[in-house]
């Protein structure tokens, strides 16, 4: 079957981190989700974490608007908390993508625990599905952890991709790949939308494209990395390029 373009989100919590470095108000995440859009992102993904280390709640109220006007989704990261539901109950953005925190963490250093948790998050999923927002699990390619996200109604999982990221051994990332393979293949089984995401760069989110289930990448840190030397615009049009180019290559 062919497979159809792969949606952009690009993901523009770290331009927030530098700006924070200096307290001020430069460079706006705003702004650079503006430039995104511009440049050809399918839709903006912000992660409001607990402790605001880089996006605020400022932030998020002028992201939600600034989507919407574009008429773009905003996928809104969120720990599953009372709090962070609220916040997305308020805003309502297209997409809520509840993901694991600890706050000693660098970032997020791996999948939701769904399995194990249901009863904690299943009610957070009902009620964010229940007010019209798209449900997405960020969690391990793992056969529990997909069955798990099945069992609570999300609609969507995205794949922790950072384990894949991180492996020099070719033997390691053929097997973290063959992980993902068959995590999408089951999600998609059970109905659900597949997403991947989380350290992705323009050769790994090539390879990860192989798969053929995945409709959505998340890429944020290497994109707002790269920019830096090539600016924004042209790191997303290349990494559009790298993606388009990635699934010519599966049709042909
Ligand atoms: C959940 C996730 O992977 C993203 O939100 C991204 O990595 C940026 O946020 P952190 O680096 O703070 O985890
Ligand atoms: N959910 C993953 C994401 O939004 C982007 O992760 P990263 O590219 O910043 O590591």
């Amino acid at each position: 079957m062919k497979r159809e373009r792969v949606r952009l989100g690009v993901n523009i919590d770290h331009v927030a981190t530098v700006r924070n470095a200096r307290g001020g108000a430069h460079p706006d995440p705003a702004r650079a989700a503006e430039a995104a859009l511009a440049a050809g992102a399918d839709g903006i993904t912000a992660h409001l974490r607990e402790d605001r280390r880089h996006i605020t709640d400022a932030d998020i109220d002028v992201l939600t608007a600034l989507c919407r006007r574009a008429g773009k989704p905003l996928n809104f990261e969120m720990a599953v908390t009372e709090e962070m539901l609220a916040i997305a109950l308020r805003h309502r953005p297209h997409a809520a993508c509840l993901v694991p925190e600890r706050r000693e963490e660098v970032t997020t250093e791996g999948g939701l625990a769904v399995a194990g948790h249901e009863a904690r998050i299943a009610p957070v999923v009902k009620a964010l599905s229940e007010a019209g927002i798209r449900v997405s699990l960020f969690i391990e390619p793992s056969e529990a952890q997909v069955e798990a996200a099945a069992a609570v109604g999300a609609q969507v999982v995205e794949f922790h991709t950072g384990r894949y990221c991180h492996l020099t051994d070719p033997a390691e990332r053929a097997f973290e790949l063959d992980r993902l393979a068959a995590a999408a293949a089951q999600a998609d089984i059970l109905g659900l939308e597949v997403h991947a995401g989380h350290g992705l760069d323009y050769a790994t989110a090539s390879v990860v494209l192989e798969i053929p289930e995945i409709k959505e990448l998340n890429i944020g840190h290497f994109l707002i990395g790269e920019a830096v030397f090539v600016g924004l615009d042209a790191a997303i049009r290349r990494m559009r390029t790298a993606m388009d180019e990635a699934v010519a290559g599966a049709n042909r």
